[in-house]
């Protein structure tokens, strides 16, 4: 296997949900079925927060929504629990700046997908240099996905990145919805993630396909 070419992380990361059992509103199974069919691009399981699961029924569910994953080709990343990615032969993992260090977690997943977390424009160079396939920035608005989130940086974080010659695929994440997507991809991302904007829509079919149509007209536009 070889690393995953650029040209197709970016397209992977167009609308990319994020979810683990405390952010959904019905079932992960169902909530990960309508997100599919809405046209979601990339998945990240993130079992985290006030009432994760833990253990077997944390493996268990992974194993569920893979399977889904797999039934549909859409790529299954785990954040955090580089053990679990590697039992389950996950596509890939997300890690944080708090997390293990991006080198051993590469040599650790061979040539799966490694996502990196990066606020600033040194972290940003640090997980490039690292080997990350892509960062994820942010958050970029207000968040309510996450306990520990920094202050939101607007937009702007992503110019900078890009004007710095931060060319690596890059995805924006923080408080995205399909009324901002827009210009989080004017100013440069490939693509948005979301955790709440999908996993607690009344229809998360219907939240993906309005994200896939935001983010596909402002790409048009670009
Ligand atoms: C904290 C996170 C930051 N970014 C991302 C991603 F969108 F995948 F890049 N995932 C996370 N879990
Ligand atoms: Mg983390």
């Amino acid at each position: 296997m070889t690393r995953i070419a650029s040209d197709t992380m970016r397209e992977q990361l167009k609308v990319y949900f994020i979810m683990g059992s405390v952010n959904c509103a019905k079932p992960p199974a169902e909530v990960l079925a309508e997100a599919i069919a809405g046209g979601i691009t990339l998945f990240q399981f993130r079992e985290k927060g006030s009432g994760a699961l833990v253990g077997e029924q944390k493996y268990e569910l992974a194993k569920q929504l893979q399977h889904i994953c797999r039934e549909h080709g859409i790529p299954f990343i785990v954040n955090d629990d580089v053990e679990l990615a590697l039992a389950l032969d996950a596509d890939g993992v997300h890690i944080g700046q708090e997390d293990e260090d991006a080198r051993i977690v590469r040599a650790k997943i061979g040539d799966k997908i490694l996502g990196v977390s990066a606020h600033n424009l040194e972290e940003a160079r640090a997980a490039m240099d690292a080997g990350a396939d892509y960062i994820g920035v942010g958050p970029i608005y207000p968040t309510k996905s996450k306990e520990d989130a920094k202050k939101a940086q607007g937009p702007e974080i992503i110019r900078l990145l890009r004007r710095h010659g931060i060319a690596i695929p890059l995805v924006a994440i923080g408080g995205v919805t399909a009324d901002n997507a827009g210009e989080v991809i004017a100013a440069g991302a490939d693509g948005v993630s979301v955790i709440s904007a999908i996993a607690s829509a009344s229809s998360p079919e219907t939240a993906a396909r309005q994200l896939v149509r935001a983010v596909q007209s402002s790409k048009k536009g670009a």
